[in-house]
This record gives C-alpha cells, structure tokens and sequence, in this order.
C-alpha cells in the first residue's frame, strides 16, 4: 500500500480519505533535517504553510509522487524542483477564500475599534472608554491590492459597508472591476488615496517587499494596511518605523517574513498594530473543504487519475483530460516512435493537431507527444509533469501547429522530429472502438497498430526485396507477426513496416541495410 505523510494540521476529513488508498502518518512538527531523513519512504506528502519543502527535501523524496498544499500559497514549497523530479504540487484554489477575505474585513474592524486592546484592557479591570474611540469605515476608501478570489469576496463587503473601493491589479480588467463595483487604479494612486489598504495578492519576487519605504511614505497619515496575504509583501522594519513616527495610522498582520513571528519591532507597538498567528484559514469550514478538495486529490494521483488542481501541470484540466484520455496513449505512442526513428539528439518537434483535435483544448497532447519522444531517454522519470521541462532543458523546440482540415480520421495527431541524424514523422489516428492506428510514416501512407517490436524499411520498390527481408529475418529465427508496405508510387520509393515477435538481434540491422535497394532501416521498441 502507499504511503503518505501528513506533517501539518490537517482536518480528521482528509487523514479519513487519504486512508482510503494509503497508510497515513501524522507526523506535526518536523524539523526539514528530520523531514528530509523520512520524506524518501513516502508516495505523497500533505501539508499546510507549516512545512518548508525545500529542494533538499524533494531530493531526497526518492519515491514522492505528490505534494498537496491544503491551502493556496505554495510559496513553502519548491515548485520548480518539484516540477523537474516530475512531482504534482496540488492545492485548494477556493477552499478558504471567505475565510481569508473574513479575517481580513475582521482585521479592518479590529483596528478601527480597538477591539483586541479594548478587550485586553477590559480583562486588566480596566474601564478605559476615551482611550478606545474608533474610526468608522463608512464612506471611507478601502484600496484593496490584488482583486482575485479573496480580493473579489473582500470588495462585495466592503462595498455593503459603505465603502468607496479602488483596485490595483494588473490582471483584471476594467469590465470585471466595474461588475464589482471597483474603480481599477494604478499603485501610486491606490496608496495615496486609500484609508485602508488591504492586500490580496501571491508572494512573488515583484511583490516582495511591495510595501516599503518609499510606499509608506505616500500614505495618508491616517492610512491602515491589513495583510492577510503573506510574510514579506510588507517590509516589516519600515512598517514599524512609519508606525512609530506616526506616518500611517495603523497596520494588521496574519502573516510575516518568518513565521512562528520571533522578535519584531512591531511586538513592541500599542494599539496601531493588530497581529493574528496566520489565521486567515483557521475556519472550521474552511479546514473542512481544503482538507477534503486536497486529500481527493492525492487519492485520485494515487489511483492514476488526474488531479484538479495541479498547479505544475499546464492545462490538465480533468474535463478535457477526460475527453483527451483515449488520444493520450496515441500521442505518447507517436511520441516515442518517432523519437526512436530519429535516433540521435533531437533538436524541433513539430506537433500537429489534425482535424477535430485542432483545438486549444488539445494541448495536453503535446505534452503526451514530448512524454512519448523523452521516454527512452528518461523511462519513467518523465511524465505529464515534467514534459515540458525536461524537453526545455535538452534544448529541444516544440512547436505546435493545428489542421483542421484533414479529415481522413475525426481526429488524427502528426509529428515531425529534426535532429542530428535527419528527419522524420509519423501520423497516428483512432478507430472507432479506440485503437491506435499508425496511419504515416515518413510521408508514406500505412495503417498498423503500434506493436512492442517493430522494423521499418526505406526502400526502392521492386520486385523481390520483400522476400529477401523475410528470407533474413527467418534465417535469424525471428518471427514476423505482421507484414505491410506502404508507396506513394509505383516502383518510386516505399516503406515496409514490419511487427515481430521478439526484439531484433545484434547485428541484423546491418545485414538488411545491406540488401540492395534498402535506403534505410530502423528498429523501435514501443
Ligand atoms: N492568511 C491566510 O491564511 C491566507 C492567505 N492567502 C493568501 O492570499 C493571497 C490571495 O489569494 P487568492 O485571492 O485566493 O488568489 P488569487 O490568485 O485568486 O488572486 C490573486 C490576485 O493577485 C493579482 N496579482 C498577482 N500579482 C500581482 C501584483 N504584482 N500586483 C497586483 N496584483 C497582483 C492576480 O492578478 C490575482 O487577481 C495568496 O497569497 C494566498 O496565499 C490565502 C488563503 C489564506
Ligand atoms: O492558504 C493559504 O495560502 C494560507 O495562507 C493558509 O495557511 P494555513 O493552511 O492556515 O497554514
């Protein structure tokens, strides 16, 4: 049975589905040394932001085949190191959303009525009403950084409050925001006019350090900024300083640079500053829904179905993954034949997607295509994952062309391989009860299913040379399953496309090189 660690805090709903497949160890608290020493034993890996998984860690997770984030920020992970060990990162898109959007309008409130100093003051036996006036957030503006999902829930709030709301966000359009009800604006406009500045937005390198400085200082002195997004967007020691001397109003954090939050000035602030240890995900529903969406996902990787979150896996939508399935296996069949054929290092692999397949949904068959041209190159190391990549760092240019208009089969796949040794390609199509049919090769027409063994000949058609083939075949006792040649003219040139039962010994290749009229022949193993 697999394996699967769990190594933060999960909800008893996903550790119940995960054990559906799998023996499941929680193990809470794992030092990345300790995590690095056990990780090879496992099939999957489910976390929460808790567990750093670092290129070490994926090093050594000889046997990992899945990591699931249970959760959105896959920033605690190494996707580009788990992307080339072929390795599916999974997450939960929408899974806490309104619970991130929630703590964040929680947040704005929280700071504009004092409500944890106000609490903790009362607790003291304090009776302190004066020092407590708040602020309302009616008709103030709400800036909100990053309109995505959480972004989105947090702007029809704010908007029943009463808010004015502006937007910055590169990747929305103005129609989408005025749906919102969201006025979209650029950075520096935000920051200038906002009463709150809220951020929804993915640590990247061009957000780090967003806020900094020189952003504090367009604030309004009256400005509040709530991060419930991530460490790191906000510079932490600036923020203190403009906090400090009284440059913006107030600031609320969930997250921070480095988390559990050690030593930090902003500890040292009174009531300007609200802080919550990551909370923004920490709801019973939410723990509910990212824990099961994850678990399913590491169950169904497991069972070989296709996950619906891949965050590694570029255009793997299960749906048209469903509708794919059956061409698949006859783009990674085509893919590996005609790498085989092309021998040496190939440098362009030219994907057509003929006929019905001429679509954008057909893209995942590209990627089988390049799955099925490295596989002798790295068996099983390449998959659906990694494809892409590893083509990418053997120099190898993919292109992709679409065809409607052949229409001998409904759908039909060609590929065409350059390398060192030459040119060549091969078509593929289905039948109708789904089997594969290699229906070119070389710009000859055929029509034989895959075989594991098979010979190919280019050669002058004239009569005889067929016999003498299977003369030399029987004479080194290898059995022929089936026999076809296919010419474009008679007695021009011609291939012969030949199944055996058992791969071909030494040193026969050679002897039907031989053989007068033969160009060319290739022995492939499918
Ligand atoms: N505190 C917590 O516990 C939680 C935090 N989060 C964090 O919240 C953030 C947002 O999550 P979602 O709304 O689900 O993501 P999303 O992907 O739906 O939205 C992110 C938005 O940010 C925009 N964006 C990206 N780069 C930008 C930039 N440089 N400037 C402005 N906009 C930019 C994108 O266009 C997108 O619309 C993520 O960082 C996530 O990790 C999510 C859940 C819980
Ligand atoms: O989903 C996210 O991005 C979060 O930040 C939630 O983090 P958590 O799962 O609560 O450690």
């Amino acid at each position: 049975m697999s394996k699967v660690l769990v190594s933060d805090s999960i909800d008893q709903a996903g550790i119940d589905i995960l054990s559906q497949v799998a023996n499941v160890d929680v193990k809470l608290g794992l030092k990345p040394e300790e995590l690095q020493q056990i990780i090879g034993e496992y099939d999957a890996l489910m976390i929460r932001s808790g567990t750093r998984v670092t290129e070490e860690v994926i090093e050594a997770a000889a046997n990992l085949k899945i990591i699931g984030r249970a959760g959105v920020g896959v920033d605690n992970v190494d996707v580009p190191a788990a992307t080339r060990r072929g390795i599916v990162v999974v997450n939960s898109p929408e899974g806490n959303t309104i619970a991130a959007a929630e703590h964040a309008l929680a947040m704005m409130m929280a700071m504009s009525r004092n409500i944890a100093d106000a609490n903790a003051s009362v607790k003291k036996g304090e009776w302190n009403r004066k020092t407590f006036v708040g602020t309302e957030v009616y008709k103030k503006t709400l800036g909100i950084v990053g309109l995505g999902k959480i972004g989105s829930h947090v702007a029809g709030v704010a908007k029943a409050m009463g808010m004015k709301l502006l937007a910055f966000d590169p990747f929305i359009s103005n129609e989408r925001a005025e749906q919102m009800g969201v006025q979209l604006v650029d950075m520096d406009l935000l920051v200038k006019q906002a009463d709150y500045i809220t951020l929804h937005i993915p640590k990247t390198p061009e957000t780090a350090h967003l806020i900094n400085t020189e952003m504090l200082a367009k604030m309004k002195p009256n400005a509040r900024i709530i991060n419930c997004a991530r460490g790191g967007i906000i510079d932490e020691e600036a923020l203190a300083v403009a906090l400090k001397e009284g440059k913006i109003k107030g600031a609320a954090l969930d997250v921070y640079e480095s988390e559990p939050l050690g030593e930090s000035p902003l500890k040292a602030l009174g009531k300007e500053v609200v802080l919550t240890p990551h909370l923004g995900a920490s709801t019973t529903e939410a723990q509910v829904n990212v824990a099961i969406d994850v678990a399913e996902q590491i169950r169904d990787v497991m069972l070989g179905l296709p996950a619906r979150s891949a965050v590694n896996i570029p255009g793997l939508n299960p749906n048209v993954l469903e509708e794919l399935k059956p061409y698949m296996q006859l783009a990674e069949t085509l893919g590996n034949l005609v790498g085989q054929l092309a021998g040496g290092r190939v440098e362009t692999l030219k994907v057509t997607l003929q006929g019905e397949l001429a679509t954008n949904k057909s893209q995942p068959l590209v990627i089988a295509s390049i799955k099925g041209l490295l596989y002798q190159a790295l068996r099983e190391r390449v998959n659906y994952v990694n494809a892409n990549i590893e083509a990418k760092e053997r120099g190898i240019r993919v292109i992709e062309t679409r065809d409607d208009s052949v229409k001998d089969y409904a759908g039909s796949l060609h590929l065409e391989a350059t390398g060192n040794l030459g040119t060549h390609d091969v078509t593929g199509a289905l039948l109708g009860d789904g089997e594969i049919r290699i229906t070119g090769l070389d710009s000859f027409p055929i029509n034989v299913p895959p075989n594991r063994y098979m010979l190919f000949t280019v050669h002058r058609d004239m009569p005889g040379i067929i016999g003498k083939i299977g003369s030399l075949l029987g004479s080194f006792n290898v059995n022929i399953a089936s026999m076809q040649v296919g010419r474009k003219i008679v007695r021009g040139d011609a291939v012969m496309v030949i199944s055996i039962d058992d791969p071909l010994p030494d040193g026969i290749l050679n002897e039907i090189t031989k053989v007068p009229g033969i160009r060319d022949a290739y022995t492939v193993t499918l």
